[in-house]
């Protein structure tokens, strides 16, 4: 009878030492996944956090913020661009923000980050994404800025079939405006003025009413209200860059840029930010223009057909000019 209890005992205490190795080892398989999966590897506990104060921060504190920030994964991801990575950060069933990521390190990616907060700190506009605070620590550099629940308008012109929605005429021309307005307020009414620099479709966010929101400064420059120009080296994105001069087809764009940014025709037919290194109002408004044909003809301005073809949006949509012009007013 005392073997019995014995083997008894014995196999009571291998079965709990077996449930209790699998439980540790479990757990120490979710701590390895969880790392893994997770954005933030390092803790981002020191660092300063600034809150740009707005009804909506109320609910976020430093403390909420972090933890959030560290439970944050690859299936938060919203997009990601030269400089950073951006994320969805939900506080609550009701209130989220979009975390950008810069990584700290590269000289770049701090001038970047410097560049967003001095032409962001104080801009409240209805067509320009509001930056809600940020927080910097020795690994990272995070922006708050407001969330864009469409997304930008690049991912609905050019995105994948399955979550590309059809743009009717009225939202293309309701985006085109808001956009120019956006981009008339940084040229005009911020002192100093703001060149954006990278003027494009995935720079042009949307709200939840579909209106235009101006986006990623980490190209802009200021400039003071007397001057015309800023000398800075060659920046922003290939098909959307200021030439030499404005070729023809967007004579058609410009006219109603030139119509609500209040820039002359003149004036962009002299950009040349591309051959001189000079950041002009005036190359945003080019940008602008390439932004506007993208709405009007739904393609891109480097897409892969005119590479093939050795052209781009801007040769291909002169190409129909020319050829109007040959068939109605010759
Ligand atoms: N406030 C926001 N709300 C929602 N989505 C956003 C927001 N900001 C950025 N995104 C998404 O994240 C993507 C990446 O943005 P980001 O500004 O880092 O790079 P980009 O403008 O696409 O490229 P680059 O930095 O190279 O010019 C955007 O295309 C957009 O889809």
């Amino acid at each position: 009878m005392g073997n019995v209890r014995v083997l008894a005992l014995y196999i009571t205490i291998c079965c709990i030492a077996f449930i209790v190795s699998k439980v540790i080892i479990s757990f120490l398989l979710y701590q390895r996944w969880k790392r893994k999966h997770s954005i933030f590897q390092d803790s981002i506990s020191v660092g300063k956090m600034v809150i740009f104060r707005s009804e909506l921060m109320r609910c976020l504190t430093e403390d909420v913020f972090l933890k959030k920030t560290m439970k944050l994964t690859n299936k938060d991801i919203l997009g990601s661009g030269g400089y950073g990575t951006v994320y969805k950060l939900t506080v609550n069933e009701s209130i989220a923000f979009a975390v950008k990521r810069l990584n700290r390190g590269s000289e770049d990616r701090d001038k970047g980050f410097e560049r967003e907060l001095k032409a962001m700190g104080d801009i409240k506009h209805r067509n320009i994404v509001t930056l809600h605070g940020y927080f910097r620590s020795p690994q990272y550099n995070l922006l708050i800025y407001e969330l864009m629940p469409n997304g930008s308008l690049d991912a609905l012109l050019h995105g994948k079939s399955s979550n590309k929605t059809t743009l009717d005429w009225h939202s293309r021309y309701k985006i085109a405006v808001g956009a120019a307005r956006g981009i008339s307020y940084l040229h005009h009414d911020c002192i100093p003025h703001i060149i954006h620099r990278d003027i494009k479709s995935s720079n042009i966010l949307l709200d939840d009413n579909m209106e235009a929101r101006v986006s990623d400064f980490g190209l802009a420059t200021l400039m003071e209200p007397d001057r015309t120009h800023v000398s800075t080296i060659v920046a922003g994105t290939f098909g959307y860059l200021a030439p030499g001069s404005l070729s023809l087809p967007l004579l058609l764009c410009v006219c109603v840029c030139a119509c609500v940014l209040h820039v002359s025709n003149s004036g962009v037919l002299s950009t040349e930010y591309y051959e001189t290194g000079r950041a002009t109002a005036k190359g945003d408004v080019y940008s602008f223009g390439v932004v506007l044909l993208e709405l009007l003809t739904g393609k891109r301005p480097m897409d892969e057909t005119f590479i093939e073809e050795g052209t781009k949006l801007v040769t291909w949509v002169r190409s129909y000019r020319t050829l109007y012009n040959f068939v109605f007013l010759w």
